[in-house]
C-alpha cells in the first residue's frame, strides 16, 4: 500500500488540462434563438421579444416532432446498450486495496492501482462471486476458462495507459433479458420482447476527475480498478422507450441479486447507448455486429446516468442521424456526449475501433478458471428474480395490483419489499382468529400502507428509507386495530405520523394513553352531527337533490369528521346517515 509514500503526495494529485483541448460547449440554448429571418431588432420591448422567442421555440419543437413522427415509419432505429456496473466487493480487481470511495481522496490504493513500476496484478478471487451471480441472473453461460486483455488508451483517468478488460474471452456469454409491457417497453414491442446479451465481461473502473477550475482537474484514484462488469446487449432494441426499459431492467436484476453497489442515481451504474438508423425498404446497411447484419453506421453516446437521459439521448441522436442522412450527409462512427436537459448529442471524438485500442492478452494475468462446484453453489443461492417476485405478488396469494407490486420490488434495493413481508408476517400472527378472506384482504391493505401512507410520509419529509422509521411491528398493529374497527382511518394515519416522528410506545399503549380508541357514536349522535352540517350548507344539499350530484356526499362526510369528536366518526356510517337525510 502507498502509506509509506506520505498521503499528502497522493491527495494533492492534480493535473493541468491542456488548454487546446476542445471545451465542452453548451447547446441548451441553441433553439431559443429564432431563425435569422425572424430575428427581433433590439428596440422591441423585452416582453414581446421573449414572447416571440417562446413562439419560435414552440414552432421549432412542433416541427421536430412532426418530422420525428413522419420519419418514424420511414426509418428503423437500432440500439445496443453497454452497461458498466460496480461490483459490490471489498477489494479492487487486482489488489487488496479497499473499494470504499467515501474515504478521503487517494487513500485506498495499492501500488498496482497506480501502475507503479515493478508492481504486479494479484487477481482477487472473491470478486467472482457477485460477478457470476449477475451473469447467472442474466441467463448467461459461464465460461469455464476466460482471460484478461489490455485495452490501450491514454487519458488522465487511467494511470497505466491501458485498461484491463476481457475482450477476446469474457467470463460470460449468450444471456438474455426479457422485457414485459409492465417494464415500460414501447407499445409496438407488444407484451414481451427478449433482448439478447452478447457477453458480460470483467474490467477495471477508472479514476474520478473533478473540475477544480477551467484549467485544472483534480483526480481521485480511489475508484481506479474497482471491479466492474460490462454487460453488452445485442443491437436488438428499436425504440427509445424500450432502451430505457432495458437499462432499468438490467439495473433491477443486478441489484436484486446483490451483485452491484448502487443504481444509476448514485453513480454505481452507467450506460452507453449505440444508435443507428436505416431507411426501411432500402438496401440493407453495410454494418454488422456479431452475426446481425444490414445495420446502419452506429454512433455511441457514453456515460448516461439516468433512464431519462438514455431515452432522451437516443431520441435526439436518432433525429440528428435522420436529418444528416435526409440532407445527403453520412454518419460518422463517433463517440458522442449528452448533457442533462440538452436537446442534442454532441461529438466528443471519432469512435475508436479495436485497432486503435491495440487489444492484447495481458501477459501478467493467468487465465480465469471457474469450476462447476462454485457455479452450482451460486446457482442454488441466487435470490428470486424480480419477474418471479412480481408474478408471486400479483398472483392469487398476494393479489396486489401491478402498480403496487412493481414499486414494492424496486424501491430501496428490495428493502421495501422485505419490510412489507415483515409487516405481513406479524399481521398474519395477529389475525389468526380472523377468517381466511379477511386475512387475505389484509395483504393488499398492508401494501397500501407500506407504499402510500408510510411511503407518502417518507417522501414528504424527504427521508431516506429505513425500516426503523416505523417498526414493522407498529405498522402491523395499526392495520390490525383498523381492520377490527377499534380505530378509524384518520386515527390510524395520525398514529402513523406520530410513530414516524419518533414515538416508540407500542401501538395498543399509545392508543390507550392518547384516548384514541374508537368509542362508537350512537345513531342519534350521527343524526345530530349530520343535521348540523346539512343546515349549514343548504345550497349543496339542494344540488345533490336536484342534480343528483352524489359525489358531493363525500364532502359532507369530510365535514362530519372534521366537526365531530376526533377519531369517533366512521366514514361509512356517516355516509349512510347522510344518504338517509338528504336523499330519502
Ligand atoms: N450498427 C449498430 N447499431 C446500433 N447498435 C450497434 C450497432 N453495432 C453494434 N451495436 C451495439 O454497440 C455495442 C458495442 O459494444 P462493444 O463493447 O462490443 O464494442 P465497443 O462499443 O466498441 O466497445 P467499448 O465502447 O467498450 O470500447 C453493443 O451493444 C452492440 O449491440
Ligand atoms: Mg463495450
Ligand atoms: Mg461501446
Amino acid at each position: 500500500m502507498l502509506r509509506s509514500l506520505g498521503s499528502g503526495t497522493l491527495r494533492s494529485l492534480c493535473i493541468r488540462r491542456n488548454r487546446s483541448l476542445p471545451r465542452a460547449f453548451s447547446s441548451a440554448t441553441r433553439y431559443l434563438e429564432p431563425p435569422a429571418a425572424d430575428r427581433v431588432p433590439d428596440r422591441v420591448p423585452l416582453r414581446k421579444q421573449l414572447k416571440q422567442e417562446a413562439k419560435a421555440l414552440r414552432s421549432h419543437k412542433r416541427q421536430r416532432k412532426e418530422t420525428a413522427e413522419a420519419s418514424k415509419e420511414e426509418w428503423e432505429l437500432t440500439v445496443g446498450v453497454e452497461i458498466h456496473a460496480q461490483l459490490d466487493t471489498e477489494t479492487k480487481l487486482f489488489s487488496r486495496a479497499s473499494t470504499s470511495t467515501s474515504d478521503v481522496p487517494n487513500s485506498n490504493l495499492a501500488l498496482f492501482d497506480l501502475a507503479f513500476p515493478g508492481s504486479q496484478p494479484v487477481f482477487q478471487a472473491a470478486i467472482l462471486l457477485p460477478a457470476i451471480r449477475a451473469a447467472l441472473a442474466l441467463n448467461c453461460e459461464i465460461q469455464p476458462v476466460s482471460r484478461f486483455d489490455r485495452k490501450h488508451y491514454f487519458y488522465q483517468d487511467q494511470p497505466s495507459g491501458y485498461q484491463i478488460t476481457q475482450y477476446y474471452e469474457p467470463f460470460a456469454r449468450n444471456g438474455y433479458v426479457d422485457l414485459y409491457d409492465y417494464d415500460g417497453i414501447a407499445p409496438e414491442d407488444g407484451e414481451r420482447v427478449r433482448i439478447n446479451i452478447k457477453q458480460v465481461q470483467l474490467e477495471q473502473d477508472t479514476a474520478k476527475s473533478q473540475e477544480y477550475s477551467p484549467t485544472t482537474q483534480l483526480l481521485d484514484f480511489n475508484r481506479v480498478s474497482h471491479p466492474l462488469i460490462e454487460i453488452i446487449t445485442m443491437p436488438q432494441i428499436h425504440t427509445p422507450e424500450t432502451a430505457a426499459a432495458c437499462v432499468r431492467k438490467l439495473q433491477a436484476i443486478v441489484l436484486s441479486c446483490g451483485a452491484v453497489t448502487t443504481g444509476m442515481e448514485l453513480g454505481g451504474l452507467r450506460a452507453d447507448v449505440n444508435v443507428s438508423v436505416r431507411r426501411r425498404g432500402e438496401a440493407p446497411g453495410e454494418h454488422q455486429y456479431d452475426g446481425i447484419s444490414g445495420l446502419g453506421q452506429r454512433t455511441e453516446i457514453k456515460n448516461l446516468s439516468s433512464f431519462k437521459a438514455v431515452e432522451d439521448a437516443i431520441i435526439a441522436e436518432k433525429n440528428r442521424q435522420i436529418e444528416v442522412l435526409e440532407s445527403g450527409g453520412v454518419i460518422e462512427g463517433e463517440t458522442r456526449g449528452w448533457a442533462i436537459g440538452s436537446s442534442e448529442t454532441r461529438r466528443l471524438r471519432g469512435k475508436e475501433g479495436s485497432v486503435d485500442y491495440r487489444y492484447m492478452p495481458d501477459p501478467d494475468i493467468p487465465p480465469l478458471i471457474i469450476g462447476e462446484d462454485l457455479l452450482s453453489s451460486l446457482k442454488d443461492t441466487l435470490p428470486t428474480a424480480p419477474d418471479a417476485l412480481l408474478t408471486l405478488l400479483v398472483g392469487s396469494e398476494f393479489n396486489l395490483p401491478i402498480e403496487d407490486a412493481k414499486p414494492l420490488i424496486e424501491l430501496d434495493n428490495g428493502a421495501r419489499l422485505e419490510y412489507y413481508h415483515d409487516v405481513v408476517d406479524i399481521l398474519r400472527s395477529l389475525q389468526v382468529d380472523q377468517d381466511d378472506k379477511t386475512r387475505a384482504s389484509l395483504l393488499r391493505v398492508a401494501s397500501n400502507w407500506v407504499l402510500h401512507e408510510l411511503g407518502g410520509l417518507v417522501a414528504k419529509h424527504d427521508r431516506a428509507w429505513d425500516t426503523e422509521i416505523v417498526p414493522a411491528r407498529s405498522l402491523a398493529h395499526l392495520i390490525d386495530q383498523l381492520q377490527r374497527n377499534l380505530i378509524t382511518g384518520p386515527t390510524a394515519k395520525l398514529v402513523l405520523a406520530t410513530i414516524f416522528d419518533g414515538d416508540r410506545r407500542p401501538v395498543p399503549q399509545l392508543l390507550e394513553e392518547e384516548n384514541l380508541l374508537l368509542r362508537p357514536l350512537s345513531r342519534e349522535e350521527y343524526v345530530a352531527l349530520a343535521e348540523s352540517v346539512i343546515a349549514m350548507n343548504p345550497q349543496m344539499v339542494e344540488q345533490i337533490r336536484s342534480k343528483n350530484q352524489l359525489g358531493k356526499l363525500g364532502w359532507f362526510v369530510g365535514q362530519m369528521m372534521r366537526t365531530g369528536e376526533k377519531g369517533r366518526v366512521e366514514a361509512p356510517k356517516a355516509e349512510q346517515i347522510l344518504r338517509e337525510l338528504i336523499l330519502s
